[in-house]
């Protein structure tokens, strides 16, 4: 699904320029876990940020489903990701002037989705996510783990067929995070493809794979088990 070669990211100010990304090379097949690791600076979000059509490398190639998608403009990068890509971040990025039924129909919106088509799917994802009875709320009225639950039902209510998620237990206590992390097994079950950045190595090892990076390069691979 994903193939990443020689990826390079360079972030450059007036006096300084940073090697984010340094020759990044690694495969995600469809139907993988795969969790990354390394210290604070070592290019994970730079990472991600690629991985998810938020931004574009400097260097190096970046297939995704197949297509080449390294020059891709920023039209087609967000039509691309907004078929195929679900985020889900430490700090559950909701929008708090909105209810949790609305965030969740958000991305429907966005991809052209009818009222009524709307109704059901976000309907059946919050059944999934157990957040249902919450649906009228906002997200300031909910607690840390059940924000969580409604950032995964937007990242899925699309049905993507990559989740990438950046440090989804974060700003969770352990049962809470618990809780996301075995929703995440259950998506990537049923299909999903999904690439996690986490500082856990308790979460790690939910995923079949961790990947560990330094200094914007891939140091280690540890295979946990293999993919469905
Ligand atoms: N917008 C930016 N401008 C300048 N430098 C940046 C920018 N974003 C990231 N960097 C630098 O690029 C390097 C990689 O940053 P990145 O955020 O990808 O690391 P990270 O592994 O995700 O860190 P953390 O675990 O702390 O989130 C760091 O040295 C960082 O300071």
């Amino acid at each position: 699904m994903i193939k990443i070669t020689d990826l390079e990211k360079y972030y450059r100010t007036e006096e300084v320029q940073t090697v984010a990304l340094n020759k990044l090379s690694f495969e995600v097949k469809e139907g993988e876990f795969v969790a990354i690791m390394g210290p604070s600076g070592c290019g994970k979000s730079t990472l991600l940020n690629i991985v998810g059509l938020l931004d574009d490398p400097d260097g190096g190639t970046f297939i995704f489903n197949d297509i080449d998608v390294t020059n891709f403009n920023e039209r087609k990068r967000a039509n691309l990701r907004k078929h195929n890509i679900g985020f889900v971040f430490q700090s559950f990025n909701l929008i708090d002037e909105l209810t949790v039924f609305e965030n969740v129909e958000l991305p429907l919106i966005y991809t052209g989705i009818k009222p009524a088509e709307r109704k059901e799917r976000v309907e059946k994802v919050l059944e999934k996510m157990q957040i249902m009875h919450r649906r009228n709320h906002f997200p300031q009225q909910l607690s840390g783990g059940q924000q969580q639950r409604v950032a995964i039902a937007r990242a899925v209510v699309n049905n993507p067929k990559l989740i990438l998620a950046d440090e989804p237990t974060g700003n969770l206590d352990s049962s809470n995070g618990n809780e996301v992390m075995d929703l995440l097994t259950e998506l990537n079950e049923q299909g999903t493809t999904i690439i996690m950045v986490t500082h856990s190595e308790h979460d790690a090892k939910y995923s079949h794979r961790i990947i560990r990076m330094l200094d914007g390069q891939k140091v280690t691979e540890n295979i946990l088990t293999e993919a469905l």
